[in-house]
């Protein structure tokens, strides 16, 4: 690592934060700020196996799970693809977590990554 962990937050933990934070934006109902739970959503224990939201992928970068951006992408797919699996495609959810697929994995392609962590160093 080129700071020490005690005093700076390293870097790639910023440009996750960053990244999560132009994600979350594109949520405007925030939908995928929390976990969904089955009073809001009824069976969803028992339909989606591996549930994941933004407190959820924000508490992964805090505590540094993420190795690799390819981990931390595939845990924003998943948040999307869980809810275009519970939701019915004429839902708000459904229509919102496609838009958000699509943008955010645009958003994560590897030129855009490389052009990001540039501009943050
Ligand atoms: C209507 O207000 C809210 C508030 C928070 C929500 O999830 C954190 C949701 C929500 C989010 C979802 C998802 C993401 O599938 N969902 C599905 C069915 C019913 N409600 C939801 C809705």
């Amino acid at each position: 690592r080129s700071n020490t962990e005690e005093e700076e937050p390293n870097s790639f933990k910023m440009f996750l934060q960053y990244m999560t934070r132009l994600l979350q934006r594109k949520d405007t109902h925030g939908f995928f700020a929390f976990p969904v739970n089955d009073i809001i959503a009824p069976g969803y224990s028992s339909i989606i196996q591996k549930p994941m939201d933004f407190s959820t992928i924000n508490g992964k970068v805090e505590d540094e799970e993420y190795t690799s951006t390819n981990e931390y992408k595939k845990d924003f797919v998943l948040m999307c693809q869980n809810a275009m699996i519970y939701n019915r495609p004429e839902t708000i959810y459904y229509k919102e977590a496609r838009r958000l697929l699509h943008s955010g994995v645009k958003q994560l392609t590897k030129d855009n990554l490389l052009l990001m962590k540039r501009t943050l160093n």
